[in-house]
């Protein structure tokens, strides 16, 4: 519905790489033969190499980029840009910042389908689910826009009509790397609260998912940032690792495992730069016998199926009150079979590929060592192969329902990031509220329960960033994101991640003569 007649609907960026508008744009036809990265307000070929990178079509397992990453000179260029982008920008008031932010989200909102068919292809989500990422974006951009304006700091009045304020004032250059699972999600989530503030990012995208981020920095640019604001530069660890040490970058903000992410901690602390970790994690969801059943087994599926499982959020230890442990298992199985696997462009897919051939196998190797430890599969946790036959050479697996699971189950304990549910029977809250916690991680939770005391008293004790009340998985933008323990810290989204972007100054103003102690 966004979407606008014939070929005008294309950004430049597709224009020139699409045999036909966006909208009839089919799976097996999409291909990248154009800079994929931006810095200064246009598409550029790096200036040096740190090695190239392929990028596939989950869907069909073609290659769709094959692209340098950036080294070290391209990695200091962007920052240089988006350096001298940040003297001009940081100058702007809240209300003229907003105005550009709240343009950049009508052109998301317009270009809607077009942003999700890139996502599909790239990522393989369906695109039913796309299309609900962009609109996550457009509305983060928009959030912050309206918070930009409203930035202030405080007036304390002092003894002898001195006085004191406080400026809320921005960082300098922000450093935004991302996982390969939400894209443009995450280069929105990442870039808007960075740019309400007044400050500059230069952002990586994770190599498997190069393309979208480039349509946001073109976004961007038409409405009205100055040029060098919002850069892109492709590649994987080495140039990632460029961007943390460089000396001109602020801040460094992240999403992806937590093995890198404690490495992107190291890196920064030899600058003292502050950073987010938005990390991994291995949440629990809790289903008491006094709940709703159906929303219930919808919030399960949310819980683990979205985004073929790859979500670091996902409620993937399944805890069911034993009473209704039968009925709830037997309707999740029901469900999860009725998924409809296949090509993420067509309309009624629910479930596309997963990322890449390696990752498949990797979630394969679980479910295989599930079953050795004793657990039972329910449905699916084998290779899906389509009928299409263009399909035939894309990562489909399953979607799988694991029961006899023990806690001390490697499918239980460790992040498998694919479509893989374990239920855990359990009898009492206590017990649950034990088990819940007992994990590393502490990104997200979940509880369904009719009972509205039970369900506080267990949130509150739940050792986790988010959490769900009857529901999981939706993404309000006005509410912070993130992670408690080994998930991370810092908070993306919500009124608080102005503070993750800017820094306070304090100004004591002296009305009188200085007393001095000499
Ligand atoms: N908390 C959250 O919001 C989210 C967390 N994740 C987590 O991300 C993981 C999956 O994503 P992946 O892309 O496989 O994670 P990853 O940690 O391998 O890579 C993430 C990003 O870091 C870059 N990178 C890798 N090594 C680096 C280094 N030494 N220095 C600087 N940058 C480096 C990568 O190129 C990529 O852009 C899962 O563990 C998942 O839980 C994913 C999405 C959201
Ligand atoms: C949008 N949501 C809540 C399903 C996931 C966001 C976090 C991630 O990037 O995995």
């Amino acid at each position: 519905m966004f979407l606008r007649a014939g070929q005008a609907a294309v950004s430049p960026l597709l224009r020139s790489l699409l045999p036909s508008p966006v909208a009839t744009m089919s799976t097996g036809t999409f291909v990248v033969s154009q800079p994929l990265n931006y810095r200064g307000g246009t598409r550029v070929e790096p200036a040096d190499a740190s090695g190239t990178e392929k990028a596939f079509e989950p869907a069909t397992g073609r290659v769709i980029a094959t692209f340098t990453c950036s080294g070290e000179k391209e990695v200091n260029l962007a920052v240089q840009n988006a350096k001298a982008a940040f003297k001009i920008w940081s100058q702007k008031s809240g209300m003229e910042r907003c105005r550009i932010l709240l343009e950049a989200a009508r052109i998301i909102r317009e270009r809607r389908d077009e942003i999700a068919t890139v996502e599909c292809i790239n990522n393989g989500k369906s695109i039913f689910e796309a299309r609900l990422d962009i609109d996550t974006s457009w509305q983060c951009l928009e959030y912050f826009a309206g918070l930009a304006a409203s930035m202030a700091g405080e007036h304390i009045q002092l003894p002898g009509g001195s006085f004191g304020y406080t400026r809320r004032e921005p960082l300098g250059v922000c450093v935004g790397i991302g996982a390969w699972n939400y894209p443009f999600q995450i280069a929105s989530w990442k870039s808007a609260p960075a740019l309400a503030c007044g400050n500059a990012m230069v952002f990586k995208p994770s190599p498997f998912t190069p393309v979208s981020a480039l349509l946001l920095a073109e976004i961007y640019t038409e409405a009205g940032v100055p040029p060098g604001l919002f850069n892109v530069v492709q590649g994987g660890a080495a140039t990632g690792q460029f961007l943390c040490q460089h000396h001109d970058v602020a801040k460094v903000s992240f999403t992806g495992s937590v093995p890198t992410g404690m490495k992107i901690m190291e890196m920064a602390s030899k600058g003292v730069k502050p950073v987010t970790l938005e990390l991994g994690g291995k949440s629990p969801l809790i289903i008491f016998s006094d709940c709703d059943m159906n929303n219930a087994v919808k919030g399960a599926l949310m819980a683990n199926f979205l985004t073929q499982g790859q979500v670091c959020c996902n409620g993937t230890r399944v805890f069911v009150q034993k009473e209704i442990l039968d009925k709830f298992t037997e309707e999740v199985v029901k469900q999860t079979q009725r998924i409809k696997i296949g090509d993420p462009l067509l309309e009624d897919t629910r479930m596309g590929p997963l990322i890449n051939r390696p990752h498949l196998e990797r979630v394969l190797g679980f479910v295989k060592v599930a079953k050795e430890q004793g657990a039972k599969v329910l449905c699916g946790g084998d290779i899906y192969v389509p009928e299409d036959p263009k399909l035939k050479d894309g990562y489909y697996m399953r979607p799988c329902v694991l029961t006899n699971c023990r806690d001390d189950m490697t499918c239980v304990k460790e992040e498998i990031f694919g479509p893989v549910m374990s239920i855990l029977p359990f009898d009492t809250e206590a017990e649950v509220l034990e088990r819940a916690n007992d994990t590393t991680f502490g990104l997200a939770a979940g509880v369904f329960t009719r009972d509205i005391q039970r369900a506080h008293r267990v949130v509150a004790e739940l050792q986790a960033g988010t959490c769900f009340i009857n529901n999981y998985n939706v993404s309000p933008v006005e509410l912070p994101f993130g992670g408690y323990k080994k998930s991370g810290f810092g908070r993306e989204n919500g009124r608080v991640t102005i503070e993750y972007y800017s820094q306070l100054k304090t100004v004591c103003v002296e009305m009188g003569d200085v007393e001095s102690a000499f």
